[in-house]
């Protein structure tokens, strides 16, 4: 039996996650035997903890499949269909990797393996794309182009943010950057699941994005290959590069460092290749290809700390703080709290985890003052001690 293959892409914060229960809970109520492959770029996996602990679930942390994570993604795989024997295998891809790439390494996975790729949905927060659009520029920009136009299925999600009109053309500038894909308008990803069930043509053996993915393979420039089915009528750059550079990443301190993104050309995207099959050299040779980072801060608490005190500092976050999501123990509430915060919408809903898990806050975003965040936080903690 060949076991078919889910990618989960968007950018921080859109609902991937949302949609991965969901998938979970409809197969599972089916009978079927789902696994899971997860990627943050953080250290923790949150998202993790919080699904069922009798999904069989891969972690690949602190970076991106797309980068330093890519030939473990294979082994995963192949370790999940020995061990598990799954029906289906979702992957999750982190906020801020490049499909591109992930297609290419999962098909290249499954020439080896029965597996056989059934879809790459991309989930996009309705109100951030919006907001991208307006400004036309970025590295974010990019990458959430980058992300659309390879999926084979679209999603529009939290379409509650937005007004109607503003949905529409929202809706039009999706279907502009990827006129082939179906495309669905959701709150919370709430979908059907033969809307997803079934294989899109545009990753079929004679796809587009197949054949995107064949000469990504051979080191030859995709946008070559797209042009006649990926063509973009307001002509923005197709960037090859990923959204981080995970042999950046430092441990507590944690740094990734955004790929350069400019213009991809054939030789840019040869060249970005190369990159990733030298992360590890550039990292000790100290070189950097870009001076923008996406940067992770993680904290751990040692203590419970006041709820209202927090959710102070979360309203404040700077707006270079993209994204934030923990697990707190409050010094003045009984329960446990899972908290999102995504494109300044904060998000805390009760939780009782499956198993043990420390109190933990990640904060993703760029350019923005983690030693700050951590006094603030150790401050809160002193404040409980002093009570
Ligand atoms: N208002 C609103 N909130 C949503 C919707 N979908 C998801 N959310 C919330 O948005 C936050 C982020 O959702 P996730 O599903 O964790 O997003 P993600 O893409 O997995 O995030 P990362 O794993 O960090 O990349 C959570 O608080 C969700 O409850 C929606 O349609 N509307």
């Amino acid at each position: 039996m060949t076991v078919p293959i889910y990618i989960l892409s968007g950018f921080l914060g859109s609902g991937k996650t949302t949609l991965l229960q969901q998938m979970l809970e409809n197969w599972k109520a089916e009978g079927k035997t789902p696994a899971v492959v997860m990627n943050e770029i953080g250290d923790v996996n949150l998202d993790g903890m919080m699904l069922d602990g009798d999904v069989a679930m891969a972690e690949l942390l602190s970076g991106c499949i797309c980068c330093s994570n890519r030939a473990d993604l294979g082994m995963e795989l192949y370790n999940l269909i020995q061990s598990g024997e799954p029906d289906v295998i979702i992957i999750e891809a982190s906020g801020v990797a490049n499909p591109v790439e992930i297609l290419d390494a999962v098909t290249e996975i499954s020439l080896y393996h029965r597996m056989e790729l059934r879809n790459l949905i991309t989930v996009v927060d309705a109100m951030h794309l919006w907001e991208l659009y307006e400004q036309q520029q970025g590295k974010t920009y990019r990458l959430m182009q980058e992300q659309i136009r390879a999926a084979s299925i679209l999603i529009v999600n939290k379409s509650d943010l937005v007004q109607p009109e503003q949905l529409t053309q929202i809706q039009e500038i999706a279907r502009r950057w990827n006129p082939y894909a179906p495309m669905y308008t959701t709150v919370r990803c709430e979908l059907d699941r033969a809307l997803y069930e079934e294989a899109h043509p545009s990753l079929a053996a004679d796809s587009s994005v197949q054949a995107e993915v064949a000469m990504v393979a051979e080191n030859t420039t995709p946008n070559a290959g797209t042009n006649a089915t990926h063509s973009h009528a307001d002509n923005h750059t197709h960037d090859e590069h990923c959204g981080c550079h995970s042999a950046a990443i430092e441990d507590d301190s944690t740094t990734a460092e955004m790929a350069a993104s400019t213009e991809a050309t054939s030789s840019e995207t040869s060249a970005h290749q190369h990159e990733h099959n030298h992360d590890h050299d550039h990292k000790h040779a100290g070189l950097h290809h870009s001076h923008e980072h996406v940067m992770v801060y993680t904290h751990y608490f040692e203590q419970p700390i006041n709820s209202e005190a927090f959710e102070r500092l979360i309203a404040s976050l700077p707006s270079e703080v993209y994204r934030a999501k923990g697990i707190l123990t409050f010094s003045d509430t009984k329960s446990r709290f899972l908290f999102q915060y995504a494109y300044q919408q904060s998000d805390f809903m009760k939780i009782t985890p499956q198993k043990e898990v420390p109190d933990v806050a990640v904060f993703i975003g760029e350019h923005f003052d983690k030693r700050h965040i951590q006094e603030q936080l150790q401050l809160l903690e002193q404040q409980e001690t002093s009570l």
